[in-house]
């Protein structure tokens, strides 16, 4: 893995170098901000892990969970996940309530924050005996073979006292019937698993499984790849909310992003990224986290789509 490990070096210095000009170039919501730290990790599905920039700090995953939050569902309850929540793109921002008007209380996909909220409804109803944050945040220190994660205090707090437009969402999709369990116990577990820390290391350790998806183990092949296309496909689609389209030409990997400035990228058969760096685009993307994917699927072609014109 050298040549990996300069690869990795080589982007983290070019994303620090460029930061301000990448900022300007993409229309940065908060374009007074200081570019900050970047890093990036790439765990391999042997297990290997390699590093660039800044990989110590931690983040919160925020909505990067919404993919484990999808995993456990169908591990629970298979594609019946659907008769809850669509799987197509929103072309709305990840926290419009405009859609669920239009469908009756059924979220487009379950990466916008609706979707998520149904999802963790799910998870809780089909899994109540789950550990003290739930089963989604169970799964991740699973994952990482660690008893517990560490939550993100501030954002536990400032989500559950300042979370009305979820509140809102939640209530909307009670009235249409949409809703199984207690509001405020869905918008607590929600928060919970958008609170998990970790750093660039951990979350690529923590999302590998997605990377192998023929592996079986206890279960069947078949459901297992049942569950990595729904997960990879709705990534690819809908893992950059109103972007996604522009990710997948520009990078071509399924990715998941989250306003903590951190995105999960899978190569399938190959290995499991993660990059973080703070600034968001506007559509809640890390503007720099999207041009270090974008330079390390061009220079790996790691594409699912082949390599970019003219590599
Ligand atoms: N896109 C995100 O990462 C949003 C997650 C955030 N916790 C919210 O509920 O709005």
């Amino acid at each position: 893995m050298t040549d990996l490990t300069a690869l990795l070096r080589d982007i983290a210095d070019e994303i620090t170098h460029h930061a301000a000009k990448l900022e300007r170039e993409a229309d940065a919501k908060d374009p007074d901000a200081a570019p900050g730290p970047f890093g990036i990790a790439v765990v391999g599905i042997d297990g290997t892990v390699t590093c660039g920039g800044d990989t110590g700090t931690r983040f919160p995953i925020q909505s990067i969970s919404k993919v484990f939050a999808l995993e456990v569902a169908l591990c629970a309850i298979g594609d019946r996940v659907f008769e809850r929540v669509g799987r197509e793109p929103s072309g709305d921002p990840f926290n419009s309530i405009v859609e669920l008007e239009r469908n009756d209380g059924v979220p487009r996909n379950p990466f916008v924050n609706a979707g998520a909220l149904v999802t963790v409804d799910v998870v809780g109803e089909h899994l109540p005996d789950a550990g003290e944050h739930g089963a989604v945040v169970d799964l991740i220190a699973h994952q990482l073979e660690r008893a517990e994660v560490p939550l993100d205090q501030e954002v536990l707090e400032s989500e559950v006292s300042g979370g009305d437009l979820n509140r809102a969402m939640l209530s909307f999709m009670k009235h249409h019937g949409n809703l199984n369990g207690d509001p405020d116990l869905v918008l607590r577990r929600y928060v919970e698993q958008c609170a998990v820390s970790l750093n660039c290391a951990e979350l690529a350790r923590a999302g590998r499984f997605l990377a192998r998806t023929k592996l079986s183990g206890e279960e069947t092949a078949d459901a297992r790849a049942m569950r990595m296309r729904h997960l990879l496909a709705l990534m690819m689609t809908c893992g950059h909310y109103d972007a996604s389209g522009d990710f997948a030409l520009r990078v071509g990997l399924p990715a998941k992003s989250g306003v903590g400035g951190g995105i999960l990228a899978i190569a399938p058969e190959v290995a499991a990224i993660a990059v973080w760096s703070r600034n968001l685009d506007q559509n809640g993307n890390s503007i720099q986290g999207v041009h270090a994917l974008e330079m390390l699927a061009a220079r790996t072609g790691w594409s699912v789509f082949g390599p970019p014109k003219g590599a």
